[in-house]
């Protein structure tokens, strides 16, 4: 039961949220859909639900709209923002009144409460949760009518370790069982751990629909760092096609790009170089991540101007 987005766009006044979005998310997998602060998520995720409109495209689960869907909480369940849910009550009831207004027996009430760790303290009062077990409570409104699709939007929101190591291998499981999982985020290196696909989006466009496989294989290039007395020699023999070799302040150290440190440990080696210091960096993901979305960030802190010089392209 496949998410399809096409030609999606939003606009507030002159604002546009969303803009031309096209994009297909498939069950039996967890899609991070992921984006810097105010890139869209949150609307597109609003627009699957149908609680807002879209001024132009359309989004379907299912082959449907939304609010096309007989019985959508069956088909859909989200969680959208934690805490919209009455203090007073206790979690028990809490679920038990939307499962008795949905038609869902109450042995299921049991059965999510149990799924999401809730047991100890479902007769609590929900607003005395900490902001973990207001995410768990919403995890478990969002999967009371079993749905075939599950879309939460920044679950992993504040939470600590333990409980961002439960959703990511909640979320596993569920695409496991062969389902929609459309799962949002701003973080690329929560998403490299939960998701298989990616949706980047920056300003309400689509930036890139890949694997994360795909996306970790092309930011994975290593850069080298090393340290030489005769580095301006070596900078010479290195340069050629698609290799970048750039040189920091100290007059001993290069930078390069597009080769190993074995090819560069062997050229030093038969030109009879020394090297001090020969240091493979991996780039990381989130670095890879911010270069692809660095122009669609909203509010940027003001960056040092980098001081190299490029001796060859
Ligand atoms: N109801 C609204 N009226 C006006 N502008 C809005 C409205 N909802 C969202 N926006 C604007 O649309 C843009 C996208 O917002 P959205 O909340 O969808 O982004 P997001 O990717 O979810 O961001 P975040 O990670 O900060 O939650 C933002 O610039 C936001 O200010």
């Amino acid at each position: 039961m496949s998410i399809e987005a096409r030609g999606l766009s939003k606009r507030y006044g002159e604002k546009t949220a969303v803009e031309e979005l096209t994009f297909t998310v498939r069950p039996g997998t967890v899609t991070g859909f992921l984006g810097p602060n105010g890139a869209g998520k949150s609307t597109t995720m609003r627009l699957i639900l149908g609680l807002d409109r879209p001024t132009a495209g359309t989004v379907t689960v299912a082959g449907r709209p939304y609010a096309a869907h007989r019985a959508p909480l069956r088909e859909v369940g989200a969680l959208l923002e934690a805490r919209s849910t009455h203090g007073g009550r206790s979690a028990y009831k809490h679920l038990l009144g939307l499962a008795l207004t949905h038609g869902i027996p109450r042995s299921r009430v049991d059965e999510v409460i149990e799924a999401v760790g809730l047991t100890g303290v479902a007769k609590k009062r929900v607003g005395g949760f900490s902001l973990g077990m207001g995410q768990r409570l919403g995890i478990a409104a969002a999967l009371l009518a079993d749905p075939a699709t599950v879309i939460l939007d920044e679950p992993v929101n504040g939470l600590d370790p333990e409980g961002v190591r439960w959703i990511r291998n909640l979320l596993k499981s569920l695409a496991a069982e062969g389902r929609t999982v459309f799962v949002s985020s701003h973080l690329m290196s929560e998403m490299a751990l939960t998701a298989e696909q990616l949706i980047i989006i920056g300003r309400g466009r689509l930036l890139a629909d890949t694997t994360v496989h795909d996306f970790v294989r092309s930011a994975g290039r290593d850069e080298i760092s090393l340290r030489s007395p005769e580095a301006a020699r070596l900078r010479d023999l290195l340069a050629g096609p698609g290799i970048t070799v750039t040189s920091d302040d100290a007059p001993d150290s290069l930078r390069v790009n597009g080769l190993g440190a074995e090819a560069i440990g062997r050229t030093a080696a038969e030109h009879g170089i020394p090297l001090f210091e020969l240091t493979p960096h991996r780039v990381s993901l989130e670095d890879a991540f911010m270069e692809l979305t660095r122009d669609a960030v909203e509010h940027h802190a003001a960056a040092p101007v980098p001081h190299h010089q490029e001796v060859a392209a």
